[in-house]
């Protein structure tokens, strides 16, 4: 079994995006959404992936952002992988000839399936609690939704913290997890003990 990849998202300070790094995210995610306590501007978000040394991924997250707002960010920040996170279509994805990844908003009812099959062109799919905002409200929802074998690359989040992570890894074995809130001392800002000891949480459930 392969390691799972790791996303620590909503860095808003060289500190943290340093703290991502030398503890060993595999990616580090930037947020493009003006209501989130952790929206970075475009030049603060281009330092911050000057940061990036080669294979940690840099990714972009909106929230049914225009095609022009997207485009604004990519001219001058070099993401590698776009996560949507509102009501985007396939289409509306597809437009910036990025990757990306799918956000799903995860309650009773859900049919990931269904939902997955809304996204053929995604690299993966995301599921996150149903929460007011989109996302990033630290909460965790039912991990039995997510069907069985579900075959395409799975990333986890909503509510996980160090706490959780190695039973939710050791239950649902997702491809990737993705955390933002669970390594916060405050709101968009990160705690470098909290990320260590998400990360090492992640590698205790690898095995
Ligand atoms: O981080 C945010 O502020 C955010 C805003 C809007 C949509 C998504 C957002 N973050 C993503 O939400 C999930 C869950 O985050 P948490 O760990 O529960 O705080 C995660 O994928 C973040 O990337």
């Amino acid at each position: 079994m392969s390691r799972t990849r790791i996303k620590i998202c909503g860095l808003t300070r060289p500190q943290d995006v340093r703290a991502a790094v030398e503890h060993g995210a595999d990616a580090v995610g930037f947020v493009f959404y003006p209501p989130s306590p952790r929206a970075v501007g475009i030049e603060q978000a281009a330092e911050l992936v000057a940061l990036l040394p080669p294979f940690v991924t840099s990714v972009g997250l909106f929230v049914n952002a225009s095609g022009e707002e997207v485009n604004a960010v990519l001219d001058r920040v070099p993401l590698q992988l776009l996560q949507f996170h509102g009501d985007e279509t396939d289409a509306q994805c597809a437009r910036h000839g990025r990757p990306w990844i799918k956000a799903a908003r995860m309650r009773p009812g859900v049919d990931l399936v269904e939902f997955s099959s809304l996204h053929p062109r995604a690299s993966g799919v995301l599921v996150d609690a149903f929460v007011d905002g989109y996302g990033g409200g630290g909460k965790t929802f039912d991990w039995s939704l997510i069907p069985a074998g579900f075959e395409r690359p799975l990333v986890l989040s909503g509510g996980l913290d160090a706490d959780n992570v190695v039973e939710a890894v050791r239950r649902v074995r997702p491809w990737a997890v993705d955390v933002s809130s669970g390594v916060e001392s405050a709101k968009g800002i990160k705690d470098a003990a909290k990320i260590a000891a998400f990360i090492a949480g992640v590698r205790n459930a690898d095995g």
